[in-house]
């Protein structure tokens, strides 16, 4: 099956710093792949890059078996990144707008959608998050599980083929957590391709088809979340497990 995804030979260098040093990825169709690694080992650049938020320095990457971008140059950028919906750490929604105006609001500029049909199918997706309820209430108004569940709403409501998830959770408090991974889970098992950036390796460890561990740019281990969690692990790896994630956490692995 053709990869949701497929990276070769990425290169983007900072300064004179090479922050991701030839990575090569391929991201199953309908499978959820999870990116691992310690703290700038380039994981939000891969993710960044795939984007197209970022204009790599050497390689290419393909979408679904499309050229979506080569070293300097992007292809029919708007047609393919819309393909691509993104959810970052910090939720990014509109401040001033309810959450059914932050979704509805990216059906009018995206797909230039009138008024009401856009907020029909606002409506919609916040219904599928749990939030139907609270479709007219301000960001600030929402918890910060709340704001990320709009957040995926709003990214889901494009119709992408591929979501990009960067560090989802990671500014929410434990309890918050779960309920954001549970709206994740649900959207791994409707079969949607996607590639997450995550230091939860419970949900790594039960969602992931497909594991990737970066470390200094490079992906040194890869393969299921058995394969890639089986003993006798990767120095870098068991370094890493047991530097940034809990021990409570990596138990689940044990
Ligand atoms: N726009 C930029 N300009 C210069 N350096 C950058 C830029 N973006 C990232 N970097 C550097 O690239 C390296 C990789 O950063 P990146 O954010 O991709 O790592 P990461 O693995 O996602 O880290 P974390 O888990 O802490 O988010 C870091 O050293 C970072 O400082």
């Amino acid at each position: 099956m053709t990869p949701a995804i497929e990276v070769s030979g990425l290169v983007k260098i900072f300064g004179d710093v090479p922050v991701l040093d030839g990575v090569n990825l391929s991201a199953p169709a309908h499978q959820v792949t999870c990116l691992i690694g310690p703290s700038g080992s380039g994981k939000s650049t891969l993710l960044r890059c795939m984007a197209m938020l970022e204009r790599q320095d050497a390689g290419s990457i393909q979408i679904d078996g499309q050229p979506l971008s080569i070293a300097g140059q992007h292809a029919r950028k708007g047609d393919l990144r819309s393909r691509i919906g993104m959810v970052f750490q910090q939720f990014n929604l509109w401040p001033h707008m309810t959450a059914l105006g932050n979704v509805a609001e990216a059906l009018r500029t995206v797909r230039r959608q009138p008024r009401r049909k856009a907020e029909d199918r606002a409506m919609a997706e916040l219904e599928k998050v749990g939030l139907a309820e609270r479709a007219h209430l301000y960001p600030r108004q929402l918890s910060g599980g709340q704001q990320q569940r709009v957040a995926i709403a709003r990214a889901l409501a494009l119709d992408p083929q591929l979501m990009l998830f960067d560090e989802p959770t990671s500014a929410l408090d434990p309890e918050l957590t779960g309920e954001v991974l549970n709206v994740m889970r649900r959207l791994a098992t409707s079969g949607m391709s996607m590639v997450v950036v995550s230091h939860e390796i419970g949900f790594v460890a039960s969602v992931a088809g497909h594991v990737a561990f970066l470390d200094r740019g490079k992906i040194v281990v890869s393969g299921s979340p058995e394969e890639v969690f089986a003993k006798p692990r990767h120095p870098r790896l068991t370094q890493f497990l047991e530097t940034y994630i809990d021990r409570e956490a990596s138990q689940l692995i044990a």
